[in-house]
């Protein structure tokens, strides 16, 4: 989150890589603007990463540049900016809970080459909260430079596909990448189940990746980018404990418990990088 000095993954662990780091990126965001362009994608420009402002840079002026207006009668110290990474295997449907989320929109979409940008206003009353959601490649060619990525997220939605058990799996090896990089319990992690719509081919039941969250306090819930199902309350549960962290660092009254409740969220445990 960029406001006030609130950070997420700093970068700081050995696993992350220092700011040039992020120039082993441009080459793979220029891919990226060859190969892919699904509607609804903020396109990325190689050296986008580069201009990224640092940790708590970001302005309330910024955000409305960006598209990000604040409610009406919030004040300016009630906006904030989370960056929310996507992962998962390939194909597990990253892109497509993206766009269902940002655009309402479901269609066909190309394998992500390197990394996609989202953005998108989430109005929690007084408070308004920005996402820029980073959503990147699941192939496994682009696994090591994901880890860029990580740098300086709030929350990370770790997606699976429910009819592909390996994709299950992969899930778990994400999670324990992104531990590896990040300060536990500075990432807010949502683990996700997609295309319960193919129910009939289910490889994961609702069971595991239920006590696999509970095991590593993550977030939980199963979800159909297709058929639109649970897509916002992924995104709102995330945004609402991420507040509800804000707050409790602030040391302000805590809204966002009633918030995980009316989204549907689990109402366990919401820590992650728990080791
Ligand atoms: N039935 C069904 N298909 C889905 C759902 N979500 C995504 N898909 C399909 O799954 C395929 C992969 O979706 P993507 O959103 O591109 O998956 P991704 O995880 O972003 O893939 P990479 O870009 O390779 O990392 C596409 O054919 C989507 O139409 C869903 O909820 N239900």
């Amino acid at each position: 989150m960029r406001r006030r000095g609130a950070e997420g993954c700093r970068g700081t662990s050995p696993g992350c890589l220092p700011l040039t780091g992020l120039c082993a990126v441009q080459g793979c965001l220029s891919v990226f603007q060859r190969g892919r362009s699904a509607p609804g994608l903020n396109s990325l420009r190689p050296f986008d990463a580069r201009i990224q402002p640092p940790a708590n840079a970001v302005s309330l002026q910024g955000m409305a540049q960006a598209g990000g207006v604040p409610s009406p009668g919030a004040a300016p110290d009630q906006s904030y900016v989370f960056k929310l990474v996507l992962l998962g295997s390939g194909s597990v449907g990253k892109s497509s809970l993206a766009l269902r989320y940002v655009k309402n929109d479901f269609k066909s979409i190309l394998p992500t080459v390197g990394c996609a940008f989202f953005t998108k206003v989430v109005d929690l009353g007084a408070v308004s909260l920005k996402f820029e959601i980073w959503d990147t490649a699941g192939q496994e060619k682009y696994h090591s430079i994901c880890h860029l990525y990580f740098r300086g997220a709030n929350a990370a939605v770790l997606v699976y596909d429910i009819t592909r058990k390996d994709s299950f799996f992969k899930a778990q090896q994400w999670l324990k990448d992104l531990e590896r990089e990040c300060p536990p319990g500075e990432v807010v992690v949502m683990l996700v189940g997609n295309k319960t719509d193919l129910g009939e081919q289910r490889e994961v039941t609702l069971q595991e990746g239920k006590e696999f969250a509970e095991s590593k306090r993550l977030l939980f819930m199963e979800a159909s980018a297709k058929l639109n199902q649970q897509v916002t309350e992924v995104f709102s549960a995330v945004a609402w404990e991420l507040l509800r962290r804000e707050e409790r660092k602030e040391g302000r009254p805590q809204r966002g418990d009633a918030g995980l409740a009316l989204s549907g969220a689990p109402a366990g445990p919401a820590r992650c990088c728990a080791r």
